[in-house]
């Protein structure tokens, strides 16, 4: 369907399973949106095989859920579909043992463009090649389905070797849950770009970074962890569920007029038209390939930049005293509840 946006848009009805239905499904990997897909799909009644290098510790896991597994080389000899869901930065190397087992017609599929768009991992030209890309993190595209609801999702062709590609990976779609909710086509390029600038600027990095700043603020200047917690980290979950069901309007709706006053005047002073012009950097070291190529050399060399910011993050005094009280507070479910306080290493 094609909204007064000129945005098309695709939903159940858009697909066709039998397009999937008699192909096998190599997932590979079993993490985060490995888990969730593999699932997925075979719930979906696609015949699916899970992808493991020997050693992983995954195997257990995607077993214990009832799914076959093999290693990478094994599920992508047999499967029609190849689902790359390792790690970006692994999947050239899993490529590379996998690459012989492609045959004409097979289909290369991916959640995100990375290594295709910045040239990472080179195809045959008689394969499909497609991205499914969830908007979403992996155990909610999973989650969601089991609860009978749909996650947003992006669909690109970049190599249409069948003529088929498109409809094949709608199906995919729809085969995880995606078209329930609505799948959008973009272009490789669009998704690995807009993506590592969202996830940067402000999904991961920048809601952090504001999060914490806003909590060493208060603390600084002598107010307590605990009230500096809610209001900088916890309350913020609240607020946004607001903007995610009705937008800034719904949000704005509900909060004092004080707030919305203060608000919208020290908002932009805070998000300066410096910010701007950092956050227009960052875009245009993704655009050029700067950030690719410096996350490349960093896992060349042993993540040494990677483990360090990680380290600091998470060690953060915000965490403890959040564990502390998700602890203390009947919200709380039991797997917060579980989870501990003791300081972690960037590995974990
Ligand atoms: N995380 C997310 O929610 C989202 C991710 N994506 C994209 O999905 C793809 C997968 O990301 P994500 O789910 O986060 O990945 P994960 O980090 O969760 O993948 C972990 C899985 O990959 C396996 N793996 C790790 N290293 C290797 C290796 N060297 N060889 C073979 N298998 C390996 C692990 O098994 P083992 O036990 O062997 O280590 C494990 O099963 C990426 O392209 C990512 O950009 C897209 C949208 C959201
Ligand atoms: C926001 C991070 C993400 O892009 C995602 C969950 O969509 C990722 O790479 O994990
Ligand atoms: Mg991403
Ligand atoms: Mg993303």
């Amino acid at each position: 369907m094609t909204d007064e946006f000129n945005t098309t848009v695709y939903y159940d009805d858009d697909a066709d399973s039998t397009e999937i239905e008699d192909a096998t499904v190599a997932v590979l990997g079993y993490g985060s949106q490995g888990h969730a897909h593999a699932q997925n799909l075979a719930d979906s009644g696609v015949d699916v095989i899970v992808g493991l290098r020997e050693s992983s510790s995954s195997r257990d896991a995607a077993r214990a859920d009832g799914l076959r597994v093999a290693t990478p080389t094994e599920a992508a000899s047999e499967a029609d579909v190849v689902s790359v869901l390792v790690p970006d930065t692994v999947q050239p190397s899993v490529y590379a043992d996998i690459e012989s087992e492609l045959e004409s017609g097979d289909t290369l599929q991916f959640a995100h463009g990375f290594n295709i768009h910045y040239g990472q991992i080179e195809p045959p030209e008689d394969v499909d090649v497609t991205m499914i890309a969830p908007k979403s993190p992996g155990h909610l595209v999973r989650r969601n389905y089991e609860n009978g609801e749909g996650t947003p999702g992006l669909l690109a062709v970049y190599q249409d070797a069948t003529g088929d590609a498109k409809e094949q990976a709608l199906a995919y779609a729809e085969a995880i849950g995606c078209t329930r909710a609505g799948v959008v086509e973009t272009t490789f390029r669009e998704e690995t770009e807009t993506d590592l600038f969202g996830e940067q600027a402000v999904l991961c990095g920048g809601i952090t970074e504001l999060i914490k700043v806003g909590y060493e603020t208060l603390v600084d200047a002598g107010y307590s962890p605990e009230m500096a917690y809610f209001e900088c980290l916890n309350e913020m979950k609240l607020i946004v569920d607001l903007m995610y069901e009705g937008g800034m309007r719904e949000m704005w709706d509900s909060v004092s007029d004080t707030a919305e006053y203060g608000g919208l005047t020290q908002g932009p002073e805070i998000i300066d038209e410096g910010v701007r012009e950092n956050m227009e950097q960052t875009l245009e070291e993704v655009q050029n390939g700067e950030f690719a190529r410096e996350w490349i050399t960093e896992n060349q060399t042993g993540r040494p930049v990677y483990r360090q910011r990680k380290q600091a993050d998470v060690n953060h005094d915000i965490e403890d005293v959040g564990a502390r009280l998700r602890d203390l507070f009947a919200w709380a479910d039991d797997e917060q509840n579980d989870e501990s306080t003791e300081k972690v290493t960037a590995d974990d």
